[in-house]
């Protein structure tokens, strides 16, 4: 019998935009170096590669005319996939709508809200989709004012007097200032029903920058984790737009949890790929993308990086 030539190798597939680009722990270090090195080409190589994960959905609720004065930036808009849906009320068109979206972390899928900086008109919202939610965290990743611009409202009271927004009553009862960071214990009662939320306000963090050093950024994720243990409910995380820091802090907020849950691999690249698929420009610029890296090596360089007490 003749013997058959073997079939032709399949051509290969066209190269898929990957989605993931996962690095061993124990090479992570040496990993860092070479993307590093020549000025960082390779992490701008890979960054690049995530620059349109995301932007084909659509976000049709922020585009209604009723809901576009309560977006603070028009170009930061939640996707209606994942957009977080406040309870309506009766049949005013819009009542449902914030700029927020559900984005995934080490925990669940929907471990976090993601929203931008409250505006005036939009705070009374906030508040209810804090409560809503049933939250029981704020990490508030910018100040209110940054070089003079508004960057978000002052949307929690000043001093111990109770301060309503809309039908939510909302008192301090403590505060712990640190040189990087003020953690706030804030009562929440809305009708009969108290809560208890922590206020986390990293106020050093300069818009489309990094902290001074970058691996403040991990004393203070240890410093949030340490008081706010990952349960089932969400964690609201927010800073202007909602989508440079609020996603540089969760990036690392989740790797930290990976190394410390002995993972083999730490995939950054796949852990921001999937939070753009949630909200637009999660970690939204190179150095944002590099800091997170750097606080990963300086973790397992075994750094001192302790809270404050
Ligand atoms: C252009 C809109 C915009 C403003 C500010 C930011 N930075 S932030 O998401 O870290 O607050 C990101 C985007």
């Amino acid at each position: 019998r003749t013997r058959q030539a073997p079939p032709a190798p399949a051509a290969p597939a066209p190269a898929a935009a990957r989605t993931s680009r996962p690095v061993r722990v124990a090479d992570f270090i040496d990993h860092y170096r070479l993307m590093s090195a020549d000025s960082d080409f390779r992490f701008s190589e890979e960054f690049e590669e995530l620059k349109h994960v995301g932007r084909e959905q659509p976000c049709s609720a922020a585009d209604l005319p009723v809901n576009r004065p309560k977006n603070r930036f028009t170009n930061i808009l939640p996707y209606d996939h994942s957009r977080y849906k406040l309870q309506p009320v009766d049949d005013e068109e819009g009542s449902d709508y914030i700029n927020a979206n559900y984005v995934p972390g080490h925990n669940s899928p929907r471990e976090f809200i993601v929203t931008q900086g409250p505006l005036h008109c939009t705070r009374d919202d906030f508040w209810r989709m804090c409560w809503e939610s049933g939250s029981r965290a704020i990490v508030m990743l910018t100040r209110c004012v940054e070089k003079g611009r508004e960057k978000c409202d002052r949307y929690w009271p000043y001093d111990t007097r109770p301060v309503y927004y809309g039908d939510i009553a909302v008192t301090a009862l403590n505060e712990s200032r640190y040189p990087d960071w003020t953690v706030t214990e804030l009562m929440l009662c809305r009708g009969a029903e108290q809560r208890v939320l922590k206020h986390f306000h990293f106020t050093t963090w300069p818009d489309f920058g990094v902290p001074d050093p970058p691996t403040t950024l991990a004393r203070f994720v240890r410093a949030f984790r340490e008081r706010c243990p990952a349960d089932a409910r969400p964690v609201v995380v927010h800073c202007s737009a909602g989508v440079g820091r609020s996603g540089t802090f969760i990036t690392l907020d989740t790797a930290l949890q990976q190394l410390a849950a002995h993972a083999d691999c730490l995939d950054v690249f796949g852990m921001v790929h999937a939070m753009r698929r949630e909200r637009v420009w999660m970690v939204q610029t190179e150095q944002q993308y590099i800091c997170i890296h750097q606080c990963l090596v300086a973790v397992l360089e075994g750094q001192d990086l302790a809270a404050p007490p």
